[in-house]
């Protein structure tokens, strides 16, 4: 068996171990990373980046076409075909080569196959023995959660992995689960002509944002055409020829059929094939860790992204591996509780932007809490993006302390509002410094002004 030894071994290169491979390397460690997929993992090739490039398209159409001038001049159709070659484009055919790059110029060595915990510092892949003289970074990520229906599994059903990268479109689509995925995809794939019908158990879409964010999503989808039932539970999954359509049985009655049937139930972690269990693990679970992304216990064993449950979110993962990373090089740094839950945007639209709490959690957690309003487009900056567009904004505010532990923008195009809110709670800015915070004439940022009006500054 071969055998080679590094300071620090990486196990999966998605977002988390591409950057704690990086930044390890970057503060001087010899970093091997081990890879069984593509390099870039489930982001880049099979979640965040391939279904924004099926959404957005369709969303900047919308957007001229209520912008007089730019109305006039655009006025074909969505063109199916060159909205798939670009998300063909942004995920480079499924072939991680123009990844390689950036990790060569940092001396990163690759390792492909699936890797093994096999003991402390030790990781097996295939016929090599890997060993690490300081520690092991875990950044195995995560797979769609098929729920234990009766004949789901048989029908074979879709995956992130197959609605984001198809060359096909069906005529149909039935969508289980009405999480941040589900809603993506039901948008894009209405947009791009397909009959979709999205089933949800709980009673709303998008049940851990803001009530109000669910309905407004849950009124353009509707809109938009698509099916959207809520409370739904599938007894059954039938599709008697391969390939050909599939029914949903509903308990209480009724059937769906549909060509294809995507499951967005939730995610499983990838620690089954892993060798954890010799570390406290339990296989197929997310894997706990400190606030140093340590395993309790084993001071050499850090797991960041996606694997360790606390968020599925890419930026969640780059952060986690940022500490972990300056931990191993012997910086005391930790996570935070300052903002959590973490920054968060569903790309639909009307989009859902979020940090921090909502309102019911805030409640929940003890927080004095209330909440101020104000439209998204009700200011002169919002005009030029189109007058009277759909959207809500909110802040909730702990009442105790003065400052913002939440807040929430819908709308199109509000995704990068988010920030600012971001280092608000961040850094615990009392309100009548916010208010000082003066948005420029005429941005979309004015929604603070009104905002904080609201509040009552
Ligand atoms: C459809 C979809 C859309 C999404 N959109 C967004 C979004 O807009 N914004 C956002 O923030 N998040 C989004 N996410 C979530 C985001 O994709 C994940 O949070 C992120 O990919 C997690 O990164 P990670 O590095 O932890 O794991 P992953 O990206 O899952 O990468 C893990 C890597 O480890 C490899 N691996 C696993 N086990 C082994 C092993 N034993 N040996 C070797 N290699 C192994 C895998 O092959 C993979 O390459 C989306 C997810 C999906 C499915
Ligand atoms: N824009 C983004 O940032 C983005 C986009 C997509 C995914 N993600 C991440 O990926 C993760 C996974 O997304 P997801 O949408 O698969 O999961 P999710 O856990 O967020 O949502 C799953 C939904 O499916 C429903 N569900 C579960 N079992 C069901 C059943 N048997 N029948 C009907 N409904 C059922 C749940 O009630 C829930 O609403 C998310 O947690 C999110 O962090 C982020």
């Amino acid at each position: 068996m071969r055998e080679r030894t590094f300071d620090v071994i990486v196990i999966g290169a998605g977002p988390a171990g591409e950057v704690a491979a990086g930044r390890l390397a970057d503060g001087g460690k010899e970093v091997v990373v081990v890879e069984e997929h593509l390099i870039g993992g489930e982001c880049s090739f099979y979640g965040c980046m391939p279904s924004k490039a099926l959404l957005r398209p369709a969303q900047l159409l919308a957007e001229v076409a209520r912008v007089p001038g730019a109305t006039e001049a655009v006025t074909g159709e969505l063109d199916v075909a060159a909205t798939l070659a670009r998300r063909d484009q942004v995920i480079h055919d499924l072939d991680d080569a123009s990844q390689l790059p950036w990790l060569q110029e940092r001396d990163i060595a690759v390792v492909r196959g699936h890797g093994v915990l096999t003991g402390e510092r030790e990781v097996r892949v295939g016929d090599e023995l890997l060993r690490a003289r300081d520690a092991v970074v875990l950044g195995v990520g995560t797979r769609a959660m098929l729920p234990p229906i009766d004949g789901l599994e048989a029908a074979r059903p879709w995956t992130n992995r197959e609605v984001t990268t198809t060359k096909e479109l069906p005529a149909s689509l039935a969508i289980l689960g009405g999480g941040p995925i589900g809603c993506e995809m039901a948008e894009a794939y209405r947009s791009l002509g397909v009959v979709v019908t999205l089933l949800e158990g709980g009673d709303r879409i998008l049940s851990k944002e803001e009530q109000f964010a669910s309905a407004l999503v849950t009124e353009s989808l509707r809109t938009r055409g698509v099916d959207l039932r809520t409370g739904v539970r599938v007894g059954r999954v039938e599709r008697p020829e391969p390939g050909g359509p599939v029914t949903l049985v509903l308990e209480g009655g009724g059937d769906v059929t549909a060509d294809e049937l995507l499951v967005a139930a939730g995610r499983r972690s990838l620690t089954a094939d892993l060798g954890i269990e010799a570390f406290g693990g339990e296989p197929g679970r997310p894997i706990e860790v400190d606030d140093q992304l340590r395993v309790p216990g084993h001071p050499w064993l850090f797991v960041c992204g996606d694997a360790n449950g606390k968020a599925l979110l890419t930026h969640v993962g780059k952060h986690q591996a940022r500490i972990a990373s300056d931990v191993i090089l012997g910086r005391d740094v930790r996570l935070r509780p300052s903002v959590d839950p973490p920054p968060r945007v569903t790309f639909t639209e009307p989009q859902v932007a979020a940090v921090g709490y909502t309102l019911a959690q805030a409640k929940a957690a003890g927080i004095n809490a209330r909440s101020a309003r104000a439209t998204t487009s009700g200011n002169a900056g919002a005009s030029f993006h189109g007058r009277n567009t759909p959207g809500e904004s909110r802040i909730v505010i702990d009442d105790d302390r003065g400052v913002l532990v939440g807040a929430t923008f819908t709308g199109p195009d509000v995704q990068d509002f988010l920030h600012a809110a971001t280092v608000a709670i961040v850094g615990a800015v009392p309100l009548e410094d916010l208010w000082h915070s003066v948005p420029a004439f005429p941005t979309r940022s004015e929604v603070w002004l009104h905002l904080l009006a609201d509040a009552g500054l």
